[in-house]
């Protein structure tokens, strides 16, 4: 996998908060202190392989602000991490807590490394080994991680008994994204793809495109993409083409999404078990009414958003679009619904995992599901209105939305 630009994406995001402060009408000072994390932690982390070897990984949390809570985001693990890509991350999660109204700051952890080359037990030792080099800066009130790129259920469970060892007491509400018999909350799995498909729903609604048979192209078949592929194919949608980092799979008649699944790995790798119809770069430009960038950062850029065919984009990866490319796209008419907004379903279903982990009562998944569509349509109506009367694209106006609360949080509590 080639690296996807992490520097771009700090300073794009760092333009973005700047114009989103100065139009609610803040000060430098504040500009200055929220265009970057207020922590960052890098750390080493020695791993006992499986050959007797030990090697050493580097990894990071970045937590941007908690002024207003407890910061939280995921961990990912990849061989492209970078500490400006985990700044940016984090930031994102700012704002994703500040548009869903959640009681939270950002924060983000990454460690380098490629988990598909690596055994259960290895991947269990790195776990834990991250988990006690940041323990002294998270916690179930400091900040509380959860999973995110090839991250999951069985990791969240290795770091959240290493924590409770490290505490010697039992820790649930230290991570989220748990398994269920661990206190992990119902719905939490699919809560990023099913906040999508009701941002889907709002975009489909405001451009007159009906669900049944909309022709939607997804990147990416991970926890995201593969998830939302099978929600959309059973709201009536046509899923035409979806992707892995080996290539897409496109068929204009609709692809077989129940076959897909049952044959995808747990790092969402589908593709490499068929001929392959078109290349990654080809399914972004692909004609259908949502295109759905849900696997890494930069996918669309100033060079190929003019061959965007698409009426809406919604992004479920984080950072998939850069400012050029969002420009592009807002002046040719498509609709775009920011990653800030989009993909805010798995942190507004973590913290309801958190909810329940801090009452010891555990709710459905309709009440989840429910409750989930409440804060999507709240957020979304909220960041629309923004972009309808002030006049700003999407992505500014989610960004004035989500910054908004901690940059009042901040002023309240006199830090600057
Ligand atoms: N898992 C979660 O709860 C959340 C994930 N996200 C974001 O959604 C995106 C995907 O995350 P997950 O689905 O969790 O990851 P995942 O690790 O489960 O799946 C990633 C998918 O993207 C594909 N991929 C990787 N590199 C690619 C490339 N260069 N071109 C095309 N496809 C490529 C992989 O093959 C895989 O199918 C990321 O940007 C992540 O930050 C956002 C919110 C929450
Ligand atoms: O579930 C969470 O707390 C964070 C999910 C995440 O990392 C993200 O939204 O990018």
């Amino acid at each position: 996998m080639s690296n996807h630009g992490a520097s771009d994406v700090l300073h794009s995001t760092q333009i973005v908060i700047e114009q989103a402060l100065l139009r609610l009408g803040y000060d430098q000072t504040i500009i200055d202190f929220l265009k970057e994390p207020m922590r960052l932690l890098c750390v080493r982390i020695p791993v006992r392989m499986d050959d007797g070897t030990t090697k050493v990984f580097t990894g990071y949390r970045s937590q941007h602000n908690d002024a207003v809570g407890p910061t939280k985001g995921g961990v990912r693990f990849h061989p492209d991490v970078t500490e400006n890509e985990v700044k940016a991350l984090s930031i994102w999660m700012s704002l994703k807590c500040g548009i869903a109204d959640l009681p939270y700051g950002g924060g983000k952890g990454g460690v380098i490394c490629d988990p598909r080359t690596m055994s259960f037990r290895e991947l269990e030792r790195l776990s834990r080994g991250y988990v006690r080099a940041i323990s002294q800066i998270v916690g179930p009130n400091k900040d509380i991680p959860a999973p995110d790129v090839m991250t999951n259920s069985q990791i969240m469970a290795w770091m959240m008994d290493e924590y409770s060892r490290i505490r010697e007491f039992d820790s649930p509400g230290f991570i989220t994204g748990k398994p269920l018999v661990l206190g992990g909350s119902k719905g939490r799995e699919t809560a990023t793809a099913r906040g999508v498909v009701i941002m889907i729903h709002e975009a489909l609604r405001l451009k007159g495109i009906a669900m049944k048979n909309a022709r939607i192209v997804i990147q990416g078949f991970g926890n995201a993409g593969s998830y939302l592929a099978k929600f959309m194919h059973e709201a009536g949608a046509r899923v035409i083409a979806i992707s892995d980092v080996h290539g897409a799979l496109y068929n204009e008649e609709g692809l077989d999404i129940e076959y897909l699944l049952d044959r995808r790995d747990s790092f969402g790798n589908v593709t490499n078990l068929f001929p392959k119809s078109i290349s990654n770069a080809e399914l972004l430009e692909l004609e259908c009414d949502v295109l759905v960038p849900a696997a890494i950062e930069n996918q669309i850029t100033e060079h190929n958003a003019p061959n965007v065919r698409a009426a809406i984009v919604v992004e479920a990866a984080n950072g998939p679009t850069t400012l050029e490319a969002t420009k592009i796209l807002t002046d040719r008419g498509i609709l775009l619904i920011p990653d800030v907004l989009a993909s805010s379903g798995g942190v507004i279903v973590s913290y309801f995992e958190w909810v329940q982990n801090n009452q010891g009562y555990y709710w459905d998944e309709q009440e989840v599901d429910d409750k989930l569509k409440v804060m999507m349509i709240r957020g979304f109506e909220h960041v629309y209105e923004i972009h309808r009367t002030r006049k700003v694209d999407m992505r500014l106006a989610a960004y004035m939305a989500g910054v908004r609360k901690m940059a009042e949080a901040v002023r309240f509590r006199g830090w600057v």
